[in-house]
């Protein structure tokens, strides 16, 4: 799996790249390059709407609603969120090793080591 946000990054990071070459016909076809030339306040204007997005899925999931939509959702969310990170110069692999660096460390400890001062 981080194989595939690995491979996704590269072309990130390479539509940012696009986006930032004055006149560049590559970044003609790109959602990625649009967003990332529309700025910050757009990407988190879209990171936002689909977070929304996927609570309203999620519940409806609950409801007897569409399980393929919370995921579909979810993966826009995702995505999104990786724009972000790329268009502020971090990528996917940070947040995995936050992810590890947490691994195995109960939530509830790791609260109470944070407010232990
Ligand atoms: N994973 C994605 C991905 N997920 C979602 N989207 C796009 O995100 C956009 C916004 O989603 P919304 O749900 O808001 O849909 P919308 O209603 O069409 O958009 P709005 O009108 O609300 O702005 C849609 O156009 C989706 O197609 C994505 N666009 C690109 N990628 C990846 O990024 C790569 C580069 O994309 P381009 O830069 O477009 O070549 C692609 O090869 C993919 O791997």
């Amino acid at each position: 799996m981080s194989d595939l946000l690995q491979q996704l990054d590269a072309v990130l990071e390479s539509r940012k790249q696009d986006a930032d070459a004055e006149g560049s016909r590559a970044a003609e076809g790109s959602y990625v390059a649009s967003l990332h030339r529309k700025g910050l306040n757009k990407i988190l204007e879209k990171v936002g709407e689909e977070a929304t997005e996927v609570i309203l899925a999620a519940k409806d999931v609950e409801s007897g609603g569409d399980r393929q939509a919370m995921i579909a959702e979810t993966a826009d969310l995702w995505f999104h969120s990786l724009v972000m990170l790329s268009h502020l110069g971090a990528d996917s692999q940070e947040v995995l090793n936050e992810l590890g660096r947490r691994f195995g460390l109960s939530g509830l400890e790791e609260k109470a080591s944070r407010t232990q001062d």
